[in-house]
């Protein structure tokens, strides 16, 4: 049976779709059977130049490109705002069924998140939908992508707080631009300290893999 799991970020640029990347690519070169799955996408043209063309090209999944996402707006907004401007509301039949046929061809689904853990998808008269209800949708368990330099301790603690708050399971926290030195080491520590969560990879600027054991990481996807 095919299992998943959610990315999310502390904020919107943090590197959800950049480590994502790395994610799916280590899990393919470890031969697990690794697909990609994005519900609402903003701010791109078309497929190829989205996240999800990224995620496809960097993992060398060769997804078929029209099941890597259901939505995609060319306003690089909130996919709620993107909605009102351009038509085409997220609709929950439609998020929950093209995950299920991306589980029908990949055994481990890496399911990106919109903007950080609050992100408005769908706000008007006949539905307010939000990015942690496509997570329940979908039963995930998430992951967080932070960056690994000053104000970190405060974004990651809210956002784990959020999360626990609406009972959505937190396996890890991945911190990005790690650039290494006394406050990033002690971000670590305190992250660690303060929301009982491990910080387990750091991704430097440019990676082009990520220091993660492979059954480690499919150990993560429920
Ligand atoms: N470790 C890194 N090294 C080099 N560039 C990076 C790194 N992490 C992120 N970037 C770059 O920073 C920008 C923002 O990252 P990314 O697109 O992954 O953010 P995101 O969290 O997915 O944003 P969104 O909310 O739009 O989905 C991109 O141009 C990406 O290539
Ligand atoms: C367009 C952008 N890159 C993201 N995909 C959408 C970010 C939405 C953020 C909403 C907010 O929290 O204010
Ligand atoms: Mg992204």
């Amino acid at each position: 049976m095919s299992k998943g799991l959610f990315i999310t970020a502390t904020g919107t640029d943090i590197g959800k779709t950049y480590v994502t990347a790395l994610l799916v690519k280590k899990l393919r070169e470890a031969n697990f059977n690794a697909g990609y799955y994005k519900a609402a996408l903003s701010g791109a043209d078309n497929i190829a130049e989205s996240d999800a063309g990224f995620v496809n090209r960097i993992a060398n999944i060769h997804q078929d490109e029209q099941t890597l996402l259901s939505y995609l707006y060319k306003n690089a907004v909130s996919p709620h705002l993107a909605a009102k401007i351009e038509g085409n509301p997220v609709e929950k039949d439609t998020v929950i069924s093209d995950y299920a046929t991306v589980q029908k061809n990949y055994d481990y689904v890496t399911v990106e998140g919109s903007g950080g853990i609050i992100c408005p998808i769908r706000y008007d008269d006949k539905a307010k939908y939000f990015l942690t209800d496509i997570i329940k949708w979908l039963h995930l368990p998430t992951l967080i992508i932070a960056d690994a330099g000053l104000g970190t301790i405060n974004s990651v603690v809210l956002t784990v707080e959020y999360l626990k708050h609406q009972n959505i399971k937190v396996q890890g926290i991945i911190l990005n631009n790690y650039t290494g030195g006394i406050m990033q080491e002690d971000n670590i520590k305190m992250i660690e300290d303060l929301t009982d969560i491990p910080v387990i990879a750091l991704v430097k600027p440019n990676d082009k893999d990520i220091d993660i054991d492979a059954k480690f990481l499919a150990s993560l996807y429920l």
